[in-house]
């Protein structure tokens, strides 16, 4: 029988069961954090020598500068003119359906104007030069090209650099024809922290973006975290989750394989099933012995389910509700009969699919929401990579003469209040 935690939210000790399941081993936590402080230190110190001693070291390519592990965007269309007519397709029908969605998110600079002929509101501009993370150590991302470039492009970003690892010097061609899709301008074949640290911190070879944006594993999500600051990050999407809630009516097999489409990810990945039917539990237990074997991945979904994750025997769809925003999951499936009665009940996911045929698998290529999300329960404070993330805000105050005379008493006493007499007679001088 495979290996996975079975819980009863009754019992007392549910509450620290769950806290120890959602707890990524804090030995662990500190060898990664360690590694990636070290490696960002010399990036910084070392540049493009670091990046490729690193890029031989952990992804076994060498080579003798970075601007050889730049791939030439004669590559990424050659990649995008071989593909199988099936998989160009799709990729394009991807992209299409992602842009669609986008579009949707963009915000347009906005004023209003007072009594007194005084303009206030926001100047929205894109940001100028964005990195991109596409991750690519234990497999290949396409559509994670897609559902980073296309937010970015839509916004208006210039420059959309791209890294992504390519273990033994292996490009893969739908990362390459995605990226030609996408309408990136620069991809390095560089990975992990090291590559978070040239696009953050700069090398002679890749110029310093504003922002890097994108998932990765726990050296990608711990090398963001650190240069937070030099630059913006949108999120610390790190290995990927599933919370299944389920009234026990969907096909089992349908929901473990949903658990192992998230687990298959990463061993770190972590794979959830919240139900009320015990007999439910033990048919979805079945399913997963009985398809386990016949999965190519089956070692990584193994790991993955025996150490991180669980059926969890609750004693009503309310509880589950309850569960659910506790751990805030990445993904959360609602597969029950009458998911919407569901909806204003769950408060924390990245995001929620809705009913039996909403598997989060359609979300991670084609539905049109961005599969970048936010994981290990940062979903209580972050959403979804969107084109908020690529645009900025400025305030615009233009103030009328009139304008000038209201707020400039208001400004002169608060300045005043403060003990700051520059700024009381800057304002002091417009009330004229
Ligand atoms: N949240 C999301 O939106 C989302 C989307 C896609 C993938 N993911 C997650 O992204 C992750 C992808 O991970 P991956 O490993 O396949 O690719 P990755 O590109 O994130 O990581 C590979 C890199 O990790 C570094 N690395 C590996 N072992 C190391 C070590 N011992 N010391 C220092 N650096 C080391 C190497 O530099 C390597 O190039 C998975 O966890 C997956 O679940 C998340
Ligand atoms: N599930 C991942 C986000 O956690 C995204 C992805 C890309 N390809 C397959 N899945
Ligand atoms: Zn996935």
């Amino acid at each position: 029988m495979a290996a996975v935690t079975r819980l009863t939210a009754r019992n007392p000790e549910f509450a620290s069961q769950l806290t120890k399941l959602l707890h990524v081993d804090a030995a662990e936590d500190d060898a990664i954090e360690s590694a990636v402080a070290k490696i960002l230190q010399a990036i910084r110190l070392e540049g493009d020598q670091a990046l490729l001693r690193y890029t031989q070291q952990f992804d076994r390519v060498s080579a003798k500068s970075v601007a050889e592990l730049e791939v030439p965007r004669q590559a990424w269309l050659s990649a995008l003119e071989g593909l199988p007519a099936e998989q160009r397709q799709a990729l394009e029908a991807a992209a299409d359906r992602i842009r669609a969605y986008h579009e949707r998110q963009k915000q347009d600079s906005w004023t209003f104007t007072e009594a007194n002929g005084t303009v206030l509101g926001q100047q929205i501009t894109p940001l100028d030069r964005v990195g991109l993370y596409v991750p690519g150590g234990k497999a290949a991302y396409p559509s994670s090209v897609l559902m980073n470039v296309i937010p970015a492009k839509v916004a208006g970003v210039k420059e959309v650099i791209m890294v992504t690892p390519t273990p033994d010097g292996q490009r893969n061609p739908l990362v390459l024809a995605a990226a030609a899709i996408g309408g990136v301008d620069r991809v390095f074949a560089v990975g992990g922290a090291q590559a978070v640290g040239a696009l953050a911190y700069g090398t002679d070879t890749i110029a310093a973006v504003d922002k890097i944006v994108g998932p990765g594993n726990a050296y990608v999500a711990s090398a963001k975290r650190r240069v937070f600051g030099k630059v913006g990050i949108d999120m610390i999407a790190g290995p990927s989750e599933i919370l299944v809630i389920c009234d026990g009516k969907t096909p089992a097999d349908w929901i473990a394989m949903d658990l192992f489409s998230q687990a298959e990810h990463d061993e770190l990945a972590q794979a959830i099933l919240l139900c009320p039917d015990a007999g439910f539990l033990d048919q979805v237990q079945d399913a997963i012995d009985r398809l386990l074997p016949t999965m190519p991945r089956s070692d990584i979904i193994a790991t993955s389910l025996k150490n991180r994750g669980a059926l969890i025997q609750v004693d009503s769809l309310d509880e589950a509700c309850d569960i659910s925003n506790r751990i805030a999951p990445e993904h959360l499936e609602v597969s029950v009969q009458d998911p919407k009665s569901l909806l204003p009940k769950l408060k924390h996911a990245g995001a929620i699919f809705m009913g039996r045929h909403s598997s989060e698998s359609l979300g991670d290529y084609c539905a049109g929401p961005n599969h970048v999300l936010p994981t290990s329960g940062t979903a209580r404070f972050s959403s979804p990579l969107g084109v908020y993330d690529f645009q900025k805000r400025s305030s615009i105050i233009d103030v009328s003469a009139q304008g000038a005379v209201e707020l400039g008493q208001i400004a002169r006493v608060l300045a005043t209040g403060e003990g700051l007499p520059a700024h009381a007679q800057s304002a002091a001088y417009r009330i004229v």
